[in-house]
């Protein structure tokens, strides 16, 4: 974050410019992500938001369980899938803790099966005594179920692809085999007094009574979680609402769901088949995974605090969140995307003039959800063209320069002439009002060196 946009250091009106010139940029190469030339962090006249009945309130369903879902963490398993992703044993450890504290259920680990290294990582994070549990994430065979059960995980994730272009090109077996197969794993997994959950790869572009029936005789065997997987993100929300529901009727274990971001559709889709009757998401941090990723676990906190805040403020540590992502995205070498959930530079930005005169009156205006919540902050933009007064007059009383209403509204004014010929910056904003408030109020002489760095030419400001 750039000083200037530090929130004490612009709430005394002590604002630097740091050489930007606008307040719309999207991040650059350094990681210079959040910068915010040009905001101001505010104060507003109700904040925390205001509570009101919400019309769009997720309709009571009993087998929705939108207040009552846990999250399977697999940034240390679908994250390294990511093509950037390298995690050494201390990066993972670091991960697994920052997760742990954030309030994750679970933390999915790759396969131990994957190497040497992937094995003995694996034991050293069970070894962690983490409150999450921890799961290992294998092919469903029975020689990499021996490995799993030998690291001291808490679960075990087995998947095994059951559509048809990956029974014909990946593994090459039928459904009888995966089921006889998926069976001899289960029991000898349970065997060991380990938690065991059984997923179908591709699952939206398997057979419906194929995956019905396989997942009808893995349930009444005794695994505790099933799990639906859009590996290539194929599905739409309705298509999830539709097979998770129509799931739910014929197994009675828990159901896992894990949905791939390729059509954009990754956190709507965690989203129905809660409302469907699904108990877990998989989530990785930032989303990284195969390909584009999965859904991210800011995405889906954005999404659940909508739906109900006392449950999410009540299980998850909010504020957690930007650290775990700074952790993840320095450690895979990406910046955040300036649109991220929650912690993009401008997810609690608000810049027109209509908006910023709303939010300043009352933050639930054009804010579904709280930046304080994530331990995030508010900011007004206030220097552009679309700036209007009421933004205007919130920072000159940042700035201790008292004005009438209609002094405002000339002082925007003249923000807005100089606006209209360049990109201006907050130093621009802060020096016109100083220098307006000079000259208007206290009726002072202005000085060329009050004016020299606002004016794209000497004629352009006059005030
Ligand atoms: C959709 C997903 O994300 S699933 C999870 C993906 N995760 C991983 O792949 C974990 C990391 N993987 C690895 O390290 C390696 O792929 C290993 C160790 C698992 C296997 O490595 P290799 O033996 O060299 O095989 P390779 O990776 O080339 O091919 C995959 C093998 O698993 C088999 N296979 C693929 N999926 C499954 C499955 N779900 N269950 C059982 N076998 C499977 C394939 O048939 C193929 O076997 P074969 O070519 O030896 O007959
Ligand atoms: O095990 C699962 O349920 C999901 C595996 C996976 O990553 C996928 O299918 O995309
Ligand atoms: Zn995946």
């Amino acid at each position: 974050m750039c000083p200037s946009c530090e929130p004490e250091a612009i709430a005394n009106g002590n604002s630097n410019s740091n050489g930007h010139t606008n307040g719309t940029s999207n991040g650059n190469a350094n990681g210079d992500s959040n910068d915010h030339p040009g905001f101001t962090a505010v104060e507003t006249k109700s904040n925390p938001h205001h509570v009101r009945s919400n019309p769009y309130q997720p309709v009571g369903d009993f087998l929705s369980n939108v207040s009552n879902f846990k999250i399977i963490e697999s940034t240390l398993r679908e994250g390294e899938q990511f093509a950037n992703a390298f995690f050494d044993t201390a990066k993972k450890i670091e991960i697994a803790k920052a997760l742990d504290e954030f309030g994750v259920d679970y933390i999915e680990l790759t396969s131990p099966a994957a190497s040497e290294q992937s094995r003995a990582d694996c034991e050293a994070i069970c070894k962690l005594g983490l409150k999450a549990k921890i799961l290992t994430h294998i092919r469903c065979h029975m020689d990499d179920a021996r490995i799993a059960v030998q690291t001291g995980v808490d679960g075990v994730d087995v998947v095994i692809g059951t559509s048809s272009y990956l029974m014909e090109h990946s593994h090459g077996k039928d459904m009888t085999y995966i089921t006889n197969t998926a069976i001899e794993v289960i029991n000898y997994v349970k065997s060991h007094n380990i938690e065991i959950r059984f997923s179908s790869e591709d699952s939206f572009r398997s057979n419906l009574v194929d995956l019905l029936s396989i997942y009808s005789t893995v349930d009444k065997i005794g695994v505790n979680r099933v799990g639906i997987a859009d590996t290539v993100g194929c599905a739409s929300p309705r298509q999830v609402y539709d097979l998770v529901r129509t799931l739910r009727g014929v197994v009675s274990c828990d159901i896992e769901t894990h949905f791939h971001n390729d059509t954009g559709c990754a956190i709507a889709n965690a989203y129905c088949a809660l409302e469907a009757g699904a108990t877990h998401i998989d989530t990785s941090v930032l989303g990284i995974g195969e390909r584009n990723g999965i859904t991210p676990l800011g995405g889906l906190m954005a999404r659940m605090i909508v739906a109900d805040r006392e449950y999410v403020m009540g299980k998850y540590k909010l504020e957690k969140l930007k650290d775990i992502e700074d952790l993840v995205a320095s450690a895979v070498e990406v910046n955040i995307p300036f649109n991220n959930y929650i912690t993009g530079f401008c997810a609690f930005t608000h810049k027109s003039g209509i908006h910023s005169k709303a939010i300043l009156n009352n933050p639930s205006t054009y804010e579904i959800i709280n930046p304080a919540d994530f331990g995030m902050t508010r900011y007004i933009h206030f220097a552009s063209r679309i700036t209007g007064w009421n933004a205007i007059k919130s920072r000159a009383i940042q700035l201790d320069m008292d004005m009438t209403d209609e002094q405002y509204k000339a002082c925007t004014a003249k923000i807005k002439q100089l606006a209209d010929i360049r990109p201006i910056n907050i130093d621009d904003t802060d020096s016109i009002i100083r220098a307006f408030h000079r000259s208007r109020v206290l009726g002072k002489d202005v000085s060329e060196t009050i004016l020299a760095p606002v004016a794209a030419t000497p004629d352009d400001v006059v005030v």
